[in-house]
């Protein structure tokens, strides 16, 4: 197997969005968990993404895991390296956007990678180095409140470069709207400069376009799903890759019990949330009872099971940003963040031994947690519930899942979900 494309994706839900995109632009691809075993059976593909659960933990760790996948990546062939980071940039000022692209960066033998989280089918757009969410500026944005990143400053310039090793740049939009060598001069000379990164601004598909064909000149980026979409339009443009139709023979009906998880507490998934009080029982959890000590996961699972017989359900952690607060300034943010993840992976857990096949989780740490705790390998990328969120199905088992990052999603996600996991 050759790859086109090589992706490390910092969180499951993240690597789900890009596996989704490139697919859609005609790249074969696959999702792995973690970086896969030498006899991991893969199917013939353009691109591989492999999922890390990196966002949120030490910097150095994240950058071990992430030279680990991109040495598997490479001893595949792998003809460029996207490191796919979240299109909020959910990170810290410890990291670890930019202690991963430094090292990707470092090891390839570049000079500068080009990064940008601009996504504009998800209203992510860049410019003059702001990244906005929407309507408004990232500061202002819901994710001023995240639960683990709360991001306070929409200058990534300035964010990149207090997690990175040297000084990051500017790629303006006036640069991108001249084209991909402009793209490329301009980072030629940044790069003479001393900057190892430079963010570049994107408000359009085409911008990504353009972004694409530069970046591929180069063995190492970093960006979000649009930069992936980038980057596969410049594969098929220059015929790297031959255009394949989306897969859609990923296995006949499933059936049986289905239920959903949501431990993300976005401004999203608390309506989607509310939506789904409408379509089927809803169980929250108590976090101050579950941090405390209490079996909330075992409850929550026998509530689950009394009724999974008669439809789906959903098991929520969820909660506003005081609610949030207010548990992460009694218990911790990290302690309460492993401790509701680790609840959300057992009930999983005892869903799929009671044959649950048919999986909707929302949360991208949330997520990881889960399909650690089953331990799947890798998945097939079915048809696309939402902009970001395919369906997944299981290479080793017949089971649908579909990860959905926080934010992604219309309002009725839960309900659209199960309709595409038949
Ligand atoms: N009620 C709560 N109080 C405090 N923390 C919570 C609560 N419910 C969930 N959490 C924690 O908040 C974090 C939510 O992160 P997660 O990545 O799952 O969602 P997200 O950030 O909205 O999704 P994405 O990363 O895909 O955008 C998890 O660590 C989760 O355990
Ligand atoms: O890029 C995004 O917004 C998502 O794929 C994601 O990474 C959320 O966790």
């Amino acid at each position: 197997m050759t790859l086109a494309l090589g992706c490390i994706a910092d969180d499951y839900t993240g690597a789900s969005d890009l596996a989704n995109t490139l697919t859609k632009a005609g790249l074969r691809t696959v999702q792995t968990i973690g970086v896969p075993a030498d006899d991991l059976a893969l199917p013939e593909v353009d691109a591989v993404v492999v999922s890390l659960k990196s966002r949120s933990i030490p910097a150095e760790e994240a950058v071990a895991r992430s030279r680990e996948a991109a040495s598997w990546l490479n001893a595949r062939g792998a003809g460029h390296l996207l490191f796919k980071v979240c299109s909020t940039f959910d990170s810290t000022d410890a990291g670890n956007i930019g202690p991963v692209t430094d090292a990707l960066r470092e090891d390839a033998g570049e000079a500068i990678a080009l990064v940008t989280p601009a996504f504009p089918e998800t209203a992510r757009t860049v410019y003059l180095g702001h990244l906005f969410v929407g309507a408004v500026p990232l500061h202002e944005s819901p994710l001023k409140d995240h639960p683990l990143n709360p991001m306070r400053d929409s200058n990534l310039v300035r964010v990149l470069a207090r997690q990175s090793r040297g000084p990051v740049g500017l790629l303006d939009l006036a640069t991108v709207a001249h084209g991909a060598e402009a793209v490329s001069a301009r980072l030629d000379a940044l790069a003479r400069e001393g900057k190892g990164a430079a963010i570049a601004d994107a408000v359009l598909d085409r911008d990504l376009a353009v972004l694409g064909a530069a970046a591929l000149t180069r063995k190492v980026s970093t960006g979000a799903s649009g930069l992936g979409l980038g980057l596969a339009r410049a594969l098929v443009a220059s015929g790297r890759v031959a255009p394949a139709a989306a897969d859609t023979d990923l296995g006949g009906p499933i059936g049986g019990p289905a239920a959903c998880l949501a431990g993300s507490c976005s401004q999203a998934t608390l309506g989607q949330i509310a939506r789904a009080e409408a379509a089927m029982p809803v169980r929250r959890l108590d976090p101050a009872r579950l941090l405390a000590g209490e079996d909330e996961a075992g409850a929550a699972l026998a509530w689950a099971m009394e009724r999974i017989g008669d439809g789906p359900v959903l098991i929520a952690s969820s909660a506003g940003p005081d609610d949030v607060a207010a548990v992460q300034a009694r218990y911790g943010r990290d302690e309460a963040g492993h401790a509701i993840e680790a609840a959300m992976a057992r009930i999983a857990e005892g869903l799929v031994a009671n044959g649950v096949r048919r999986l909707v989780v929302a949360g991208g740490e949330t997520s990881g947690a889960v399909v650690d705790r089953l331990g799947l390998p890798a998945f097939r990328v079915g048809p696309e519930i939402a902009p970001g969120v395919p369906v997944l199905r299981t290479t080793d088992r017949d089971m649908w899942l579909a990860l959905k990052s926080g934010n992604f999603g219309g309002p009725d996600f839960f309900t659209d979900a199960l309709k595409l996991m038949p």
